[in-house]
């Protein structure tokens, strides 16, 4: 098989954050397929057959005043980028019980070891809102709970929850490649009965859950906010995150609306992950 070829984009920021998230969210927008974030800032990777020179131009964030980017540009062969993973992806602990590592780390001896193939964008535990969202589950009794991981990204979500015995599981991405990898990850995982769908909401007419848990963005759960509610059981739980703390309130006034009642919030650099429940 031919070495397939990438372009690396290696920015430095100021300030690394929130500049960091927004580049990545940005550049994931016009196909760059993978990101490391390092304390410099974030290398993105993008196939040279999805490339052109000038790719980000017009890209928002490189145009803002208030942050301040530069960039290099090299081509790298598939087995250096591969290298770089593995130089870059370090296991991530949560708690004393939980570990999400790659294929290529020394398997832990913890209760929960997530096994994750890193060559994605999101969902390593790197990312503060997935860490906290595995701090929920941990920190909750999900044994033979119905459960549905919303916006699934690597499964991750879903593959602790699976571990912590919830059953049915089920993990939904918009996304084509997130889907194709949560259904490689759960496998991977020893969980392929987690039921993996690639869509949005829409999907969940006539559904109910024990458990939804959900890290997108403050947009999409304001909006899904009603339908999440109308596929919880009494007495279910809604974890929610991937929005910043000045947006709890609003996310908590939207939930009350359809009589979810905050619980907890866990915070980490602003960032929320919040439970409600039913
Ligand atoms: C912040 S990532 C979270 C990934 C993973 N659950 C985690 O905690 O690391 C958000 C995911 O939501 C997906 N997504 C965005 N909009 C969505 C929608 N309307 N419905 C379902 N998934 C969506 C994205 O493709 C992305 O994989």
């Amino acid at each position: 098989m031919a070495n397939i070829i990438y372009i690396e984009y290696a920015f430095t920021v100021f300030p690394v954050q929130p500049t960091s998230d927004i580049l990545i969210a940005e550049l994931g927008e016009i196909g760059f397929e993978s990101f490391v974030e390092n304390e410099n800032g974030v290398l993105a990777y993008i196939q040279k057959t999805d490339w052109q020179e000038s790719i980000v131009d017009g890209i928002a964030i490189l145009e803002n005043e208030n942050f301040k980017i530069e960039y290099k540009v090299k081509e790298i062969e598939q087995e250096n980028w591969n290298a770089t993973w593995e130089e870059n992806f370090k296991p991530i602990q949560v708690g004393d019980a939980c570990v999400v590592r790659a294929p290529f780390h020394d398997a832990p001896k913890v209760d929960y070891d997530i096994v994750i193939e890193p060559k994605m964008s999101f969902g390593t535990g790197h990312h503060e809102t997935t860490f906290m969202m595995l701090k929920h589950i941990l920190e909750n009794d999900f044994t033979g709970k119905s459960v549905l991981d919303m916006g699934s990204g690597t499964g991750v979500l879903a593959i602790l929850a699976a571990m912590k015995g919830a059953a049915p599981v089920e993990a939904i991405d918009i996304d084509n490649w997130c889907y194709l990898n949560a259904k490689e990850n759960v496998e991977r995982n020893g969980f392929p009965n987690i039921k993996v769908l690639e869509g949005d909401a829409s999907l969940l007419r006539g559904k109910k859950f024990d458990v939804i848990i959900a890290n997108i963005n403050r947009n999409i759960l304001v909006a899904d906010i009603p339908i999440y509610a109308k596929c919880l059981n009494a007495g279910a739980s809604l974890f929610l995150s991937g929005f910043y703390l000045e947006d709890l309130d609003m996310i908590t006034s939207k939930c009350g609306e359809y009589s979810l009642k905050f619980e907890k919030n866990l915070e980490k650099n602003n960032w929320v992950a919040a439970k409600y429940v039913f």
